[in-house]
């Protein structure tokens, strides 16, 4: 999917929420295990309950990874169930040497069909430029995390910045805001609004609102630029928000909420009709 038919959907849709598929055997409805590929069914209910609510799916690879040859199966299975049109981020936080980069982007981009790969960007600019050379593909390289340990390294001064600021500066150079996107944490509000004037144009993947506790009122109002310029992230929220015979319509509600509430925020910020 190309920025434009991003853009338009979301503005279709009002709607930048991404329901992370985080799909964990452990937590899902007892009622499923009974199914031939419970993560498949879990998944199938999920999208089929909230694919009018939402512009993108992320599937966060180590769930499906853990599960070994089935998990693949799984993972195959509910890319190939999200229905055309709406943006699909495979997670894998990948990074590698660039002929072995190459390999991670074919397998995410041509056997699975993503559009997008999370890509950690520590090796360099060798290591995210194969993730770059598809069309209408994108590489989504983490920026700022949402995690405790983002100030470990990303948060540590180098010169007159923080490490983070330089790996943004830097990567901005090897893409276009039309096949790179990076990932800022929605607890990390003390800093977006830098962030945002300092990567005015690119699309960020925000995570962690919901059970990390960022806020979607924040987000909006600081790193919204006139595309919107966001697909906020929330998995376990959205996923889990019930666990009975009708978890699908419970997550169905969930998603609805970050919905109205997204529809709101971009009625204000970019004064769409809706
Ligand atoms: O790249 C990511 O998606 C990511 C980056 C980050 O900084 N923080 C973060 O939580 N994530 C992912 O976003 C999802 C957050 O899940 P919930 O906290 O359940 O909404 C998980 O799949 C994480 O692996």
């Amino acid at each position: 999917m190309n920025r434009q038919e991003l853009v338009n959907l979301i503005r279709e849709k009002q709607s930048y929420l991404c329901v992370g598929l985080d799909t964990d055997i452990h937590k899902i409805p007892k009622h499923l295990l009974s199914h031939p590929d419970p993560i498949f069914a879990f998944n199938k209910a999920i999208i089929d309950a909230t694919r009018d609510l939402c512009v993108a799916y992320k599937i966060n690879t180590a769930f499906y990874e853990c599960m070994g040859i089935r998990g693949w199966e799984s993972l195959q299975r509910t890319v190939d169930y999200i229905p055309s049109g709406i943006f699909t981020i495979a997670d894998a936080k990948r990074g590698d040497i660039g002929n072995t980069a190459t390999q991670y982007a074919k397998t995410f981009f041509e056997t699975y069909r993503f559009d997008a790969v999370t890509v950690a960007p520590y090796m360099g600019k060798d290591s995210v430029e194969p993730f770059l050379a598809f069309s209408e593909k994108w590489a989504i390289v983490l920026g700022l995390t949402s995690n405790e340990g983002s100030k470990d390294f990303q948060m540590q001064r180098v010169g007159e910045g923080y490490l983070y600021e330089k790996v943004l500066k830097t990567t901005m150079e090897w893409g276009t805001p039309d096949n790179l996107m990076f990932v800022i944490g929605a607890t990390q509000t003390a800093q977006l609004g830098e962030i945002r004037k300092l990567v005015p144009h690119h699309f960020f993947l925000v995570p962690g609102v919901g059970a990390q506790g960022g806020s979607l009122k924040d987000i909006s109002a600081v790193a919204m630029n006139a595309d919107c310029g966001l697909l906020v992230n929330a998995s376990r929220a959205v996923i889990y928000a019930g666990n009975g015979e009708d978890f699908a319509q419970d997550a169905r509600r969930a998603a609805q909420e970050y919905q109205q509430e997204m529809a709101a925020y971009l009625a204000e910020k970019l004064a769409v009709k809706q």
